[in-house]
């Protein structure tokens, strides 16, 4: 079953959620409003029939946001998400839902229909995940400092702290002193494979492919991002099962970190992307300047090391 979904965005950056009527599947449930694809149909075309019979409203202007497979007990589903940022008329509920206009950071995901929690995160999360070198020695503790929180006042808002030539201790300090500022600017820090420094500040986690395999279930609550890094769908699919906010699936293209791993190219990582039931942000020979031809293969934004830091 193919469905189309809209997050509308208003010029506040609010989200318009509805409510799923009585009598129907997954009733009560907050969603984005869409609907069932009719034979023949495209996906715009189901998009602005939808938004016109729900909400009153003509699209004008809508983008691929992200396609999240799902399985529910007793159906399938393909779940086409697309930001809506332009459409003539005032949404009003002329199906008796109920509607809401939420900031994205503010919407409870325990509230949404499962499938939608991926798109939530799609619509949280930024275009650029930097990660600090994993090379860097405990002596450049200032410059890193310095560096990651230069990155976070010129916009970053995701960032990995991956230093495992540092004693854990060092790496948990080196977040806790940078978390006051992230937090006034609304940035997200993950230690590497810390799990249990992350539950102590607070923190995120980005796990390792092989910590990905051991888990059976999230190890942090919802309020702490969970990340995994990937490198073909088992391993997407795990990080789906596990509850993972997001992924990166690598190598895309070859890169000096790792010199002997065979890239995956854009046609493999599209349609792993595709499949996989969460935001992916492409790693592996990636620059900033490189956003939109990711998102174009279906990815979340790029990671990477290298030309993400102020200095580099
Ligand atoms: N519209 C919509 N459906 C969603 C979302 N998330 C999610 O899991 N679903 C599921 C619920 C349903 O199983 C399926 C869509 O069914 P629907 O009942 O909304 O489709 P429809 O508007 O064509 O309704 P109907 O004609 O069958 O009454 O997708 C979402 O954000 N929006």
């Amino acid at each position: 079953m193919h469905v189309v979904a809209a997050a509308l965005i208003d010029a506040d950056g609010r989200l318009l959620l509805a409510q799923r009527p009585p009598g129907k599947h997954l009733a009560g449930a907050w969603e984005f409003p869409g609907g069932k694809l009719e034979a023949g149909e495209t996906p715009l075309a189901a998009l602005a029939r939808e938004l016109d019979e729900e909400l009153g409203v003509a699209v004008e202007q809508a983008t691929p946001l992200i396609r999240i497979p799902w399985r529910y007990n007793h159906h399938e589903l393909l779940l086409d998400a697309w930001c809506v940022t332009r459409w003539r008329g005032e949404p009003r509920s002329l199906e008796g839902q109920a509607l809401r206009w939420q900031l994205p950071i503010d919407v409870d995901q325990a509230l949404l229909a499962p499938a939608d929690r991926p798109l939530l995160q799609a619509l949280r999360l930024p275009k650029s995940y930097p990660i600090t070198p994993a090379d860097a020695p405990l002596v450049q503790r200032d410059h890193w400092r310095e560096q990651l929180a230069a990155a976070i006042v010129h916009g970053e808002r995701l960032l990995q702290l991956r230093l495992p030539l540092w004693p854990r201790d060092a790496v948990r300090e080196l977040a806790a002193d940078l978390l006051p500022l992230a937090e006034r600017y609304g940035a997200q820090l993950l230690l590497n494979e810390d799990i249990d420094g992350a539950r102590a500040l607070g923190v995120g986690v980005h796990l390792k492919k092989a910590q990905l395999v051991t888990l059976a279930e999230r190890p942090l609550p919802w309020r702490q991002l969970i990340a995994a890094s990937c490198h073909d769908a088992e391993e997407l699919a795990h990080a789906v099962a596990l509850g993972a906010d997001f992924a990166t699936l690598s190598p895309v293209a070859t890169t000096a970190s790792h010199p002997g791993a065979t890239p995956l190219g854009w046609p493999a990582f599209h349609a792993l992307a595709e499949a996989a039931a969460l935001p992916v942000y492409a790693l592996g020979g990636m620059g900033p300047s490189m956003s939109r031809e990711a998102c174009a293969a279906g990815a979340q934004g790029v990671a990477g090391i290298g030309g993400f830091w102020p200095d580099s």
